[in-house]
């Protein structure tokens, strides 16, 4: 069974002020987190960017695809459905550029407990959904579209219409709250301290 990583880093950070996935934390780019988190469970990993930060990506040696043009500006949903078509895949790992608490022993748990009868593995974590934290099957993919096509771009309406497996902190083996996520500056000081 493929898994292929899917990076998305084409968010246009307007809370944090400069694109976040270039922000420096504890000396390392905020997506070299992100990048290293999927290196642990795949050796084929795309980044999905806008144009402005291709060249960036690619010339630290990454794969970068940017936003399918029907889709661009329509949020992580254009940014999965780009991956996805992209490279052939059986499931997709998916993780943001803007969560460096994450690891590769939580992304090899959720990768791990995939099912073919699931659509997605999904963390639920001290009560909250991650849907952008999670492993899809390629059979999303179309579902997905339909989404985009409706302008649909909320990633939760997408959850709840697919068989999805939550895990929970239990599952994960967690004891603190690694996926606080960076959207303002601030955020930089605070992340890990709670
Ligand atoms: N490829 C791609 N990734 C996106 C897009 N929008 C958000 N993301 C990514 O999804 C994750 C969560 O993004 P958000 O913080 O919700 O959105 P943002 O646009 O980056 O930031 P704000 O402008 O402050 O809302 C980050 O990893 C973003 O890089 C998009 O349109 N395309």
């Amino acid at each position: 069974m493929s898994i292929t990583g899917l990076l998305l880093a084409g968010g246009k950070s307007s809370r944090f002020g400069t694109p976040k996935a270039l922000a420096t934390y504890k000396n390392k780019l905020l997506y070299q987190y992100s990048f290293e988190a999927l290196q642990v469970v795949t050796n084929q990993i795309v980044t999905i960017s806008v144009p402005h930060l291709q060249k960036t990506f690619q010339k630290q040696g990454r794969l970068v695809v940017v936003d399918r043009n029907e889709v661009k500006g329509k949020g992580p949903l254009a940014g999965i459905y780009t991956g996805m078509n992209s490279i052939k895949s059986d499931w997709y790992v998916v993780i943001p550029c803007d969560m460096p608490l994450i690891d590769g022993k939580v992304l090899n748990k959720i990768v791990d407990a995939r099912m073919e009868k699931y659509d997605a593995i999904i963390p639920k974590v001290f009560g909250k959904v991650q849907p952008l934290v999670g492993v899809y099957h390629c059979r999303t993919a179309p579902i997905i579209q339909s989404f985009l096509q409706k302008d649909n771009l909320k990633v939760m309406a997408l959850v709840n219409e697919l068989y999805v497996k939550y895990l929970d902190e239990h599952d994960l083996q967690l004891s603190e709250n690694i996926f606080q996520n960076i959207n303002y500056q601030e955020d930089l000081k605070r992340i890990g301290k709670s």
